[in-house]
């Protein structure tokens, strides 16, 4: 994406000088119920300043909830928001200056794309007001960092939906806000536009470099787009880390089994290691000495075809082949295991003739998490 503004050097010094530092935001022991169910329960998050955080979790989860805590949408009755340290609980959106963005783009459709942007410019009491051609140049600076140049006069229904969300964003943008929040902001967008618009928020998110959080449901935009993923389940926070803490090092048996692509075995553990496929893992962080019925999940990469001679395989049937892409997905069955399993395997083995329909093979776990059944 080209530097925003790269034509107009004065005014992006201008920028630079009254750029505020990214604000961190600290949510403390916060609580919402609608009547007896608890929509958030005891939840605790620091955001750091110029972050971008995912709110990743089922239906239900309760991350919209938290979300519009945040932005001083829904009040909340437990509980404090910190906005650099200030509290920030009984203030609305607008004194919060948080720049909101939902789900399916709420432009006013009678309004131009100029128009939509401008809004909460030339709502601002007269006094705090910026003069027509200031905001006219704002306007243009904004559409420019979100790439919708030359699409000023037209209305909402002359553009596609990404362009939408893109206008959408634009003008959360234009107030200058404090925090950029988006509910599912591509949720609405088919699957190709959604993967469009993910780099493009990355980049977006480098460029404006304000503490942003975003709500998703889909495991691939939260692990691709975020510094740090939130795993939110029935109103509780299950884990929070970096996309790669929350991939290597899953905390819970929920956490494994909503990344998918994760095969769950029974299996029993004694002093601290259970068996599965052949290997011994450490139960959960391998600090214990847990002995009992357990929990197994093992990712289809982490399993290597082994040959007949290595003592350490299981034999597996395959039972189906998908022989496209740099490696082969085979789905197995295991003797002892109800479901299928699937397993990649390198081409060469499939090339070799060695994998087919029918056919048995002995498999290996190089890795599993292992936790302690409940
Ligand atoms: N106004 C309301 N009245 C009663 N219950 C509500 C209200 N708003 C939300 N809830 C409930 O609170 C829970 C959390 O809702 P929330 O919208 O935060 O979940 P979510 O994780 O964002 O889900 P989704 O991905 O479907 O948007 C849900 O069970 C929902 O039914």
């Amino acid at each position: 994406m080209p530097r925003a503004g790269a034509t107009n050097s004065r005014h992006d010094r201008d920028d630079a000088r009254t750029r505020r530092a990214p604000v961190r935001i600290d949510v403390e022991e916060l609580g919402k119920s609608y009547g007896d169910f608890a929509a958030l329960d005891n939840i605790s998050l620091t955001v750091r300043p110029g972050e971008l955080l995912a709110l990743l979790g089922p239906s239900g989860s309760g991350k919209t909830t938290l979300l519009r805590a945040i932005a001083g949408l829904t009040a909340t009755e437990e509980g404090i928001i910190r906005f650099d340290g200030e509290d920030a609980t009984s203030l609305s959106l607008r004194e919060r200056r948080v720049g909101f963005v939902f789900q399916q783009y709420a432009l006013f459709r009678h309004m131009t794309v100029f128009d939509n942007v401008a809004f909460g410019l030339r709502v601002r009491p007269r006094d705090e007001r910026p003069r027509t051609g200031e905001i006219a140049r704002r306007v243009r600076r904004l559409l420019e960092l979100v790439q919708l140049q030359g699409l000023e006069t037209r209305f909402p229904s002359q553009i596609s939906g990404g362009q939408r969300q893109r206008v959408a964003l634009a003008r959360a943008l234009a107030i200058e806000p404090t925090v950029l929040l988006l509910d599912e902001p591509f949720g609405a967008l088919d699957a190709k536009v959604r993967k469009e618009l993910r780099s493009w928020l990355r980049e977006l998110h480098t460029e404006t470099g304000l503490t942003t959080i975003f709500v998703t449901h889909d495991q691939e935009e939260a692990l691709e787009l975020a510094d740090r993923v939130v795993i939110m389940r029935a109103g509780r926070i299950e884990q929070i880390g970096t996309p790669a803490e929350i991939y290597d090092e899953p905390a819970t048996p929920y956490v494994c089994e909503f990344l998918g692509g994760v095969a769950r075995f029974d299996c029993t553990a004694k002093d601290g290691e259970a068996e599965i496929l052949g290997g011994l893992f450490p139960v959960g962080n391998g600090d214990g000495d847990y002995s009992g019925p357990a929990l197994a999940y093992v990712r289809a990469h982490e399993i290597e075809v082994v040959s007949r001679e290595q003592a350490e395989g299981v034999p597996a049937v395959i039972r189906a082949v998908r022989p496209f892409g740099p490696a082969i997905t085979v789905e197995l069955s295991i003797e002892g295991h109800h479901d299928r399993i699937e397993v990649s395997v390198p081409r060469e083995l499939y090339d070799g003739g060695e994998i087919a329909v029918g056919q048995g093979i002995f498999v290996r776990a190089m890795s599993a998490r292992i936790f302690p059944k409940d």
